[in-house]
Formats: C-alpha cells, sequence, structure tokens
C-alpha cells in the first residue's frame, strides 16, 4: 500500500462500523467479543509491514509491574514487546482505527475510554504468559484489553492460544487460535487469561483502552 492510498483511508468515518456494533453487542452480552477476520485487511496489512520494520534490538523483554526482577517475571511471561507510537503511517493508521472503535463504544456503552495504548509482541517457541489477569479493581486504569493476531495459517497443532477464562473459578476457558486477522476484545478486570506455548513464532499487537487515570485514582483537584 503506498502513501497515498494509506493516508485515504486516515478518515474516521470510512471505518467499517459493523465490526463495532458486533463488538458492541458482545460487550453487552457477554463482557468480550472474538472476532475472527475482523480486523479489516489494510488494517493488517499495516500492522503487518510495521511489525516486520521492527528490528530484534526494539523488542524489549516484557516485565510484569516495576519491581519484578528479570528471572522472576520470565517464569510469567517470555514475551519481547514494542511500544506502537503512531511514529510511521502504518502505526498511526492502527491507532486511528482503535480510536475509531474507542469512539463507537463510548457512544454506545458510555464507557468513557479516555487513551489507548498498545504493543507489538513476539512470543519465540516455547514461550507463554501465565494466567492473569490485565486490571485489578480499583487499581489503574486498564479498561478495556484489545488483542490482534498477525499470523499466516495457524494451525491448532501450532499452540499457542489465548485462553479466556470466564471469572476466577472457571479452570476450562475459551481457546481463540491467534489466526492472522482475528481479534478479541474483553473487560480488563473482569476475564483471567493466558497465552499457551506455540511452537512456531507468534506475533500479535496487544492494547488497552483506559479511562481518565486521575478521575479514576480519584485525585482531588487542585486548589
Ligand atoms: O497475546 C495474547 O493473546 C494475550 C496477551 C496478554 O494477555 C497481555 O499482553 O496481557
Ligand atoms: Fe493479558
Amino acid at each position: 500500500m503506498n502513501r497515498e492510498q494509506l493516508a485515504s483511508y486516515q478518515p474516521l468515518h470510512v471505518f467499517d462500523e459493523v465490526i463495532f456494533e458486533n463488538v458492541v453487542d458482545d460487550l453487552v452480552t457477554k463482557g468480550f467479543s472474538i472476532q475472527e477476520n475482523g480486523l479489516p485487511d489494510f488494517i493488517t496489512q499495516a500492522l503487518l509491514s510495521c511489525q516486520k520494520a521492527i528490528s530484534e534490538a526494539e523488542y524489549k523483554r516484557a516485565g510484569i509491574g516495576r519491581a519484578e526482577n528479570y528471572q522472576q517475571a520470565e517464569k510469567v511471561r517470555g514475551d519481547e514487546i514494542c511500544w506502537i507510537t503512531g511514529s510511521s503511517q502504518e502505526g498511526a493508521l492502527w491507532l486511528s482505527w482503535c480510536e475509531a472503535m474507542q469512539l463507537y463504544i463510548n457512544r454506545s456503552l458510555f464507557m468513557g475510554l479516555f487513551s489507548f495504548e498498545s504493543h507489538f509482541a513476539c512470543y519465540e517457541p516455547g514461550k507463554f504468559y501465565k494466567r492473569h489477569v490485565d486490571a485489578f479493581k480499583g487499581q489503574g486504569n486498564r479498561v478495556l484489553s484489545l488483542v490482534a493476531y498477525l499470523n499466516d495459517k495457524w494451525q491448532e497443532d501450532d499452540g499457542g492460544e489465548l485462553v479466556l477464562y470466564a471469572d476466577e473459578s472457571d479452570e476450562t476457558g475459551t481457546k481463540i487460535l491467534p489466526t492472522k486477522g482475528t481479534f478479541v476484545v474483553f473487560l480488563s478486570e473482569a476475564f483471567p487469561h493466558e497465552v499457551l506455548p506455540a511452537v512456531r513464532t507468534r506475533h500479535s499487537v496487544a492494547g488497552w483502552f483506559r479511562v481518565n487515570g486521575s478521575v479514576n485514582d480519584n485525585i482531588d483537584p487542585p486548589r
């Protein structure tokens, strides 16, 4: 895709809102949404070209919380990440698409989503992310999690599923293959989840819609 074609996709109104409507419906009924083939092709292509341009050096070993040391963190998650800043046209296109989804969700559900952050993640074969939640009640401001997958022809035998658990006591969960074009949205506090080890390198984008931190943390206004 050349620059002109990419730029012509930028206005938010061109994004296909049917997919956002499906997400909203699922969030209301279930609290999560699995959209196979839900990523518009030009968004997938933009992410892929962005991801392919990231050098080894730009990927950083992901940590869990600030105080954690490397060895402890590796027992929990083994992925490497690279934040998406929007400095490339393709990165900016992805962020506009997510902003369009944020707007749509806010208009439909009044969730008050305020900002969005996302990173590429790469899991080498054998790496995983143990069961966790992305946000704890009353702490932090991540409200809605989004994961999108970039892997061509992913088979069940390849492993690497996202397992989404209904609640703390659920041990079975729903398995989602990280196939190119699939994306998943879920309420960050409500659904424990994990990434199973894979036999192939697994590429994805993980993102979080946040509410306004100062409101959520209940900071007094300045006097
Ligand atoms: O890649 C996935 O399927 C989920 C990643 C995840 O849970 C996270 O980054 O918090
Ligand atoms: Fe997560």
